[in-house]
């Protein structure tokens, strides 16, 4: 029997994936336009400020049908004027495919939202462990002072649906009140 390397090599301290088929993406502050409410602090930034970067073991190329792809998203510490930095978020571009999130290192929140523009949040954790159902938009929000690093594991064909997120926003947001991270919505 030939015994065979594994797909990657997960560091599950850090969330590091290392591998030949691993892809890494940095979003940096002018890849998030129209992303945070005061538009007036976020054009006084250093748009190069990287907000996150994510790491994707394409083991299936994305689009295939019937595969997992599995990832980490390294979202800085930062706020844009009192907002904490965030993803864009996305619908899966097929609705109905769900994901798996879990948190690595750091803190903050899982803004989770409906069809309808319901908003929830969930805690983010090391340990916490989220499921993601299809028809739910998700954004992960970073409200501590270190990287929060967070796992992902989701269908190939998936896809990811901005469009709708940059039409129409989510309906809640994080924002730092008083020392302490508070919630918005409307
Ligand atoms: O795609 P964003 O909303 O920017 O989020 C960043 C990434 O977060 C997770 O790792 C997801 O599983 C990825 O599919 C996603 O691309
Ligand atoms: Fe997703």
């Amino acid at each position: 029997m030939n015994i065979q390397q594994p797909a990657a090599k997960v560091n599950w301290a850090t969330g590091n994936l290392e591998g030949k088929k691993v892809s890494k993406t940095v979003r940096k502050l002018k890849h998030l336009e129209g992303v945070f409410a005061d538009e007036e602090a976020y054009s006084s930034m250093d748009p190069e400020t990287v907000v996150y970067e994510v790491e994707v073991l394409e083991q299936e190329q994305p689009g295939k049908e019937g595969g997992l792809l599995f990832g980490t998203s390294y979202l800085y510490p930062g706020k844009v004027g009192d907002e904490y930095f965030m993803t864009k978020g996305h619908f899966h571009e097929k609705r109905d495919r769900a994901e798996y999130y879990w948190g690595i290192r750091g803190s903050g929140l899982l803004l989770l939202m409906d069809e309808q523009g319901v908003t929830t949040a969930e805690q983010v954790f090391p340990g916490s462990l989220h499921y993601v159902p299809g028809h739910i938009a998700h954004r992960l929000v970073n409200t501590g002072s270190e990287v929060l690093a967070v796992g992902a594991c989701w269908p190939s064909d998936a896809g990811h649906d901005y469009g709708s997120i940059a039409d129409r926003g989510f309906t809640a947001r994080v924002k730092e009140s008083g020392g302490k991270a508070a919630t918005e919505t409307g």
